[in-house]
């Protein structure tokens, strides 16, 4: 069976997002990943989940501002000095929290623009020396235009052109199952063909995102091919839950 983390922006948030790592513990998790720690200092983060006993599997660059609707800084010409300095917080963060793996967001920006096309490549060149040099992996994930629309990384097949690009350098694919149905189906055939580059995995039920088993995937079969195939790292549980969090976990005590 994966060994599955807690995504902690969409589950647990019957509490606050600090007390989200103990809950998540209890709940029997040993991992947890969310999009963002910066509302924090990295120090009380990091003492949360130490407290927990818990491992972090990763986290988001920061992305612009979330609240206006920005997705993500990497794909934006204009926005380049901030793209560096998202990238210098979020090493930061990472050294001290302790992650393997950061996410890059592309941003909304049309994938056929070439100034976007250009400017997501300098991000990810620049990003990938930039967490290299502190040993920390980077990942980017195509997320659907549906839940995102004019996300510039809508692609899997684009994803993993650029990442075989950039050869044996620390950029990988985040594999987000949930997406992954919604842009092109193929699930489990894809996940054979594209194991050698993915470093992190989320599952959700499709179409709601919901619960595993609540949707039109069949979760088991999924789960045991990520375990044939040899795979790792941490499955991320990037899901709402259909109501209380632990009450919702019943899939997983299954598995
Ligand atoms: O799938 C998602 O939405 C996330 O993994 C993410 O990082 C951006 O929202
Ligand atoms: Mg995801």
């Amino acid at each position: 069976m994966p060994r599955f983390a807690a995504n902690l922006s969409m589950m647990f948030t019957e509490h606050d997002f600090l007390d989200r790592f103990q809950a998540a513990a209890d709940a029997g998790f040993e991992a947890v990943e969310y999009l963002f720690p910066y509302d924090f200092p990295a120090e009380v983060v990091a003492e949360k989940l130490t407290n927990a006993g818990l491992s972090q599997a990763l986290f988001n660059m920061p992305a612009g501002d979330w609240s206006k609707g920005e997705r993500g800084l990497a794909a934006l010409p204009e926005r380049r000095d901030e793209f560096r300095e998202a990238v210098a917080k979020a090493v930061h963060y990472a050294t001290i929290i302790g992650t393997p793996l950061l996410h890059m967001m592309s941003g909304l920006a049309d994938p056929r623009d070439p100034a976007a096309a250009a400017s997501y490549r300098y991000a990810l060149s620049f990003a990938a020396e930039k967490t290299a040099e502190k040993g920390i992996g980077l990942v980017i994930e195509p997320i659907n235009g549906r839940d995102m629309p004019g996300y510039f990384l809508n692609d899997f097949n684009s994803a993993v052109a650029l990442i075989d690009e950039f050869g044996p350098r620390n950029v990988k694919l985040q594999y987000d199952i949930y997406h992954r149905q919604i842009i092109h189906g193929d699930v489990l055939t894809s996940l054979g063909q594209m194991m050698q580059v993915i470093a992190h995995i989320q599952i959700a039920s499709v179409p709601l995102r919901h619960e595993p088993g609540t949707g039109e995937l069949n979760d088991a079969m999924i789960f045991a091919e990520i375990d044939r195939l040899g795979y790792g790292g941490y499955v991320g549980c990037e899901y709402r839950p259909l109501g209380d969090t632990v009450a919702g976990l019943t899939w997983l005590n299954k598995t």
